[in-house]
């Protein structure tokens, strides 16, 4: 089991605008795209790479908002996965 974030690794992440939970054992987001399709997209790309991962987001979708929460069911907090997916998801969102 990959180890547990520490404050050093998850401070780029909360600079890249993600916030990290009261408990500390999650990073969540909110990303807003021009419209339905493009947030779709979004989640079908980030879906394969999560996949790949074996690693997977909790979200919800509504039109073009999509809120996400990164966190590793398997320690009880945030791994290294997560901060990989996270910034997967950040590129995908910028390109
Ligand atoms: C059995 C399977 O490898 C595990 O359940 C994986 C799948 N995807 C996962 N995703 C997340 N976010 N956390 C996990 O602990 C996790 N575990």
């Amino acid at each position: 089991m990959t180890d547990k974030l520490t404050q050093d690794d998850i401070a780029p992440l909360q600079a890249a605008g993600w916030t990290l939970a009261d408990d500390g054992e999650a990073i969540t987001k909110t990303f807003e795209f021009k419209n339905f399709v493009q947030a779709f997209g979004w989640m079908t790309q980030v879906a394969m790479h999560a996949e790949k991962l074996n690693h997977h987001p909790e979200w919800s979708n509504v039109y073009k908002t999509v809120e996400v929460a990164l966190t590793t069911h398997d320690a009880d907090g945030l791994t290294a996965l997560d901060a990989k997916l996270a910034k997967k998801m950040d590129q995908l969102a910028e390109g």
